[in-house]
């Protein structure tokens, strides 16, 4: 289970750029759900999975992920329980390093043992039969630079890599977002099988307003460094993109015309 109480985080504390990126933010997400983010631009959406990741420690308020209070826990002592995938297929990689290095590195993510061990043969095995489950072939090119993928084949190793390391949070930055629709149909599809697989307690921040209802079992909507909408169960599966946009407006009392950033499909 992952708790958020009152959680206020600002940047720029004190200074003439002060923000406030997240006002008093409560939120209990089960073990094992997977709750998709939406919210238009600057609302707090990755300030929010930076709350969890650890890289944004909040001024004020509570996390707990499980048993634990983790609220000022850094990123480093969170890995092997939060991983994260980003926007950027270049952000959660090595690109001069190989594919299966790249794994080593995750696998080894918050242990003190060196690559080189972590390279020993029944890794790279373990790596190589991981690596062919997604079934795109990269089983062959286990050390090919990550430079060398396309950004959907980044995404696909990048969630692998999120596995490695034994999560049970999982966080995805609009992971898809830069990828054509095709790839990005596949990495969600992948998304959706390790999710389950795995029972990992997911959130999941997309621009899309048809992902954030076809995946998952929740929506939230931020606004401002506040949660404005938290729908799930019937009234969730009640709902249709436009329904999605006008609860939008009605809840926050203004058009979304200008808002380029909410994509309906
Ligand atoms: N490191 C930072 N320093 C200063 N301000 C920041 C920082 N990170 C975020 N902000 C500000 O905090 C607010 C929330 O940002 P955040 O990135 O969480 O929004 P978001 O909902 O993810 O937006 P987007 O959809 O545009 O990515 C914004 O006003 C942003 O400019």
């Amino acid at each position: 289970m992952i708790s958020l109480d009152n959680v206020h985080v600002v940047f720029g504390r004190g200074t003439p750029l002060e923000k406030k990126a997240l006002s008093g933010v409560s939120l209990t997400i089960k073990e094992g759900a997977f709750t998709t983010v939406i919210g238009s631009n600057g609302a707090g959406k990755s300030t929010l999975l930076g709350v969890l990741a650890g890289d944004v420690i909040p001024v004020e308020g509570s996390v707990r992920i499980g048993d634990a209070d983790v609220t000022k826990l850094p990123t480093a002592a969170r890995a092997g329980r939060v991983a994260r995938v980003f926007q950027d297929p270049l952000a959660g990689s090595c690109g001069a390093l190989s594919i299966e290095e790249n794994l080593a590195l995750a696998h080894k993510r918050g242990q003190r043992r060196g690559l080189k061990l972590a390279l020993s043969h029944s890794r790279r095995k373990l790596f190589r039969e991981r690596i062919a489950e997604l079934d795109l072939g990269l089983e062959n090119r286990m050390t090919d630079r990550m430079a060398m993928l396309s950004g959907g084949q980044r995404q696909a190793v990048s969630l692998v890599m999120a596995m490695m390391a034994g999560c049970d949070v999982l966080l995805l930055d609009e992971h898809t977002a830069a990828l054509d629709p095709g790839m990005a149909e596949f990495v969600m599809k992948l998304t959706e099988k390790i999710v389950g697989a795995n029972k990992l307690t997911t959130l999941m921040v997309t621009h899309s307003m048809r992902q954030a209802l076809d995946y998952g079992n929740r929506t939230i909507m931020l606004h401002g460094g506040e949660i404005v909408l938290d729908v799930e169960g019937n009234n969730r599966r009640n709902l249709d993109v436009e329904d999605l946009i006008d609860m939008f407006r009605r809840v926050r009392g203004q058009t979304l015309d200008d808002d380029e950033l909410l994509i309906a499909e």
